[in-house]
């Protein structure tokens, strides 16, 4: 068992003096895959970025392999985030003005550590988006620019991969097949994968399940 990330009682209280995180704790281990459910509104966005790096929470400590997260100069931060972390997000992001291949390899210009990428051909030839690779996003279904933002998320081989409602602007049957390839890919090369949804059950493979209520993380008990 190898710990990347640990969150110690972590809460986040906005200007607005509304706590949307409250004294919560995660430990994320290599290679494992956490869902984290809740309702609309319930903190898990507000979660998931703390946990990458994105949002600095108002108490509490990140520790990402040992090191302070926060109390890094922003520098390494951003370094930690484009080297370690990889992002997935609901409404896919996607430049409109660079093709799918640009698109996917963006990230590589911000990593300093080359040896462990994927190749491009080979990971969209597995995400089944490689005859797409000159196109631009606007020519795509929601279902191919989520795959195209998944291959951006793995080019970079990410120790952890955040994904926040990967699903949510997809059908039911394009959810499962993205769900599926997401974990699959994570699982082929260790990668540890959090996902954020409301959709209860997403996914049919071993994880950690937790729930969000009202800024509180509770450990659900899974048998799958
Ligand atoms: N920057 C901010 N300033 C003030 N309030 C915020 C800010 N960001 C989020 N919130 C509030 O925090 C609460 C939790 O938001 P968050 O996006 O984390 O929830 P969520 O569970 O991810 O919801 P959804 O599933 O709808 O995305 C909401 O009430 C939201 O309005």
């Amino acid at each position: 068992m190898s710990t990347l990330l640990t969150a110690k009682n972590i809460s986040k209280t906005f200007a607005n003096l509304h706590t949307v995180v409250k004294q919560t704790n995660i430990s994320i281990e290599k290679g494992k895959i956490y869902v984290i459910e809740g309702k609309s509104g319930s903190g898990k966005s507000t979660l998931l970025s703390i946990l990458g790096g994105m949002e600095s929470p108002t108490s509490g400590k990140v520790m990402f392999k040992g090191r302070s997260l926060y109390d890094s100069e922003e520098d390494n931060q951003a370094k930690i985030r484009g080297n370690s972390f990889g992002f997935v997000f609901q409404s896919f992001h996607l430049i409109p003005e660079l093709t799918v291949k640009e698109n996917i390899e963006l990230p590589l210009q911000f990593i300093t550590d080359k040896s462990r990428v994927w190749d491009v051909n080979d990971l969209t030839k597995k995400l089944e988006i490689k005859k797409l690779l000159h196109q631009k996003p606007a020519y795509l279904s929601g279902g191919e620019q989520q795959r195209v933002a998944i291959a951006r998320a793995l080019i970079t081989n990410p120790e952890i991969i955040f994904a926040d409602e990967p699903t949510g602007n997809l059908d039911h049957k394009t959810t499962s097949i993205i769900v599926d390839l997401l974990s699959d890919l994570s699982k082929e090369r260790q990668n540890a994968l959090v996902i954020v949804t409301h959709e209860r059950n997403l996914i049919n493979v071993p994880h950690t399940k937790y729930k969000m209520v009202d800024g509180q993380l509770k450990v659900v008990p899974s048998h799958v």
